[in-house]
């Protein structure tokens, strides 16, 4: 009986130390002034059930619409909606940390993406909160990732197209099977970005499923990331946990797979009349720097590439493959085009960028539904960010734009914001724009396009995307006829950090006017 009542005595202190504790964090904070939800004034808790209900950016949208630009996610977190505080929050001298270590503030979004191997945590380059560790990192590898270094890879985009296309006349059009396209989609984007690093894909197209349980994994990570990562001290108990970790499966096979790159590159014979690959770039930059780049590094690199380069594509070209078919004017103007251009197959990149209508089309996808779905957190430095309506936010706090929200703004995208339009990317001649006038409108939405990010910690696989994305899908578009089993059939949606879309039925026909 005593034990009972020192065990409620002690849960009712804990309970009221935990109710000071929040209203003292209430009524003392200097962002009391930003509204928000009622609880996420008190906890990140909210912000953890709204990620893991799966469509934040849902919830992110509603509350600007709500609250206007500034929005209260958290107790120390605002979520800005002003195209105005793009390039201040996302600027090149990465005054706007990720997070110092040392900081107190305790953003750490990022470093739940961090590794642990034994005891050790193994950050990366878009982990990392470190802007001297990314500037090092990044330094050896950066020129593999300029357009003119990618290009060096057609070739291998090429020949990853003709598997895709093979598998889809054997298993969809010889057999007017129905094709999940979105399935299909991941399989190509992780067997092209791994063609591309170690001329080798991944087998998911040959297999037709996820044979190596990689992209459940892949899935399984995201998750724990996106929710995790909205209070980030749960991590250090749960997957870095000390003792046991808890946590969603690793990515081990990706590492062993990558390592095993590496070893088997290094034990071949060079071959000079061979295709170069991203991996032969990094081991030449690793002789000639042996210090500047181990094998920790590279295999770290070729991770980055194939975690971070995949799942972000494959949500790019389901976005335009979804909103293509859903919009049959669109489908035909953008077939128009492509049969007018004369074009060879796998249409060159070269050739892709020159399409205006189809470059409209791919801007517009990435607009309307952007790969990456949460805020890109940053850290207000110190002077703290002045808001036009006069409210400072202190140093210390976490601000962020999602991508979700600020390519909503209709003062840079008009009226019409929220649906989905290529035409606003082009020239509106019937309604008298001039050139002039047109460039300004134009060059600002670009300026406020967050699909890739922004400021120091842009992309670093923009053009490696970039590249992947203009040839599959003109291609594609060009050699199929492709429409939705279900015209009125939305797609399911899930947002864990990137955009997993799923439940794209299509039915799929060789066009007559081409032959690949
Ligand atoms: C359509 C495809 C892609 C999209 C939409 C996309 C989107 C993004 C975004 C929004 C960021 C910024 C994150 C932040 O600021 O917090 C980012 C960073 C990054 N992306 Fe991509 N990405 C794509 C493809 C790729 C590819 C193909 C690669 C690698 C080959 C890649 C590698 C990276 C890396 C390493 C970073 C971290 C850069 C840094 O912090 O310096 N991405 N990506």
């Amino acid at each position: 009986m005593l034990l009972l009542l020192v065990a409620l005595q002690s849960l009712g202190g804990l309970l009221l130390l935990a109710i000071i504790q929040l209203s003292w964090t209430y009524f003392t904070t200097p962002l009391k002034s930003i509204p928000g939800p009622f609880f996420a004034k008190f906890t990140n808790l909210w912000r953890f059930f709204d990620t893991y209900g799966g469509r934040p950016e849902l919830t992110h949208q509603l509350l600007h619409k709500k609250h206007g630009s500034a929005v209260r996610l958290g107790p120390n977190v605002v979520s800005i909606s002003d195209p105005k505080y793009l390039r201040v929050i996302y600027n090149t001298r990465g005054d706007y940390l990720k997070l110092k270590k040392t900081d107190p503030w305790k953003s750490k979004f990022y470093t739940v993406n961090d590794t642990k191997v034994g005891n050790q945590i193994i950050k990366n380059v878009f982990s990392t909160l470190s802007n001297e560790w990314h500037s090092t990192a990044l330094r050896p590898i950066q020129k593999f990732y300029k357009m003119s270094a990618v290009l060096a890879q057609e070739p291998l985009v090429d020949l990853t197209i003709h598997s895709f296309f093979k598998h889809l006349d054997e298993k969809f059009v010889d057999t007017g099977k129905a094709c999940k396209i979105d399935e299909w989609m991941l399989f190509f984007s992780w067997d092209v970005i791994a063609q591309m690093t170690f001329r080798r894909p991944m087998g998911f197209m040959d297999e037709g499923r996820d044979h190596s349980g990689l992209l459940h994994t892949a899935d399984r990570a995201l998750d724990y990331f996106a929710t995790i990562g909205q209070i980030p001290a749960l991590d250090h108990w749960l997957a870095k946990n000390p003792i046991r970790p808890i946590g969603p499966p690793s990515f081990d096979s990706a590492a062993v797979f990558c390592a095993q790159q590496v070893m088997e590159r290094k034990q071949s014979e060079s071959n000079p009349s061979r295709q170069p690959d991203m991996l032969d770039g990094f081991l030449e930059t690793q002789k000639v720097n042996p210090e500047a780049v181990t094998d920790n590094d590279l295999i770290s690199a070729l991770i980055v590439n194939i975690v971070a380069g995949a799942d972000t594509t494959a949500s790019l070209l389901r976005s335009v493959i979804y909103y293509v078919l859903k919009n049959p004017k669109v489908h035909k103007r953008l077939q128009e085009e492509l049969d007018n251009a004369n074009l060879a197959t796998p249409v060159p990149y070269a050739t892709a960028t020159t399409l205006v209508y189809f470059d409209a089309v791919i801007r517009e996808s990435g607009r309307i539904g952007p790969g990456v779905g949460l805020l890109l957190e940053r850290i207000v430095p110190q002077g703290g960010l002045a808001l036009s309506d006069g409210k400072l936010i202190p140093a210390g706090t976490i601000v962020g734009m999602n991508p979700w929200v600020i390519h909503q703004d209709k003062e840079v995208y008009g009226e019409d914001a929220a649906s989905f339009n290529p035409d606003r990317w082009l020239r509106d001649v019937a309604s008298g724009e001039t050139e002039e006038d047109f460039q300004a409108r134009f060059s600002r939405m670009k300026a406020t396009d967050l699909t890739f990010g922004a400021g120091n910690r842009i992309c670093l696989g923009k053009n490696v995307a970039l590249m992947q994305v203009y040839k599959a899908i003109t291609t594609l578009f060009l050699t199929y006829d492709m429409s939705l089993v279900d015209p009125k059939k939305e797609w399911h949606v899930q947002n864990s950090w990137f955009v997993r879309q799923s439940d794209i039925d299509i039915k799929i026909q060789r066009r007559k006017v081409t032959k690949a």
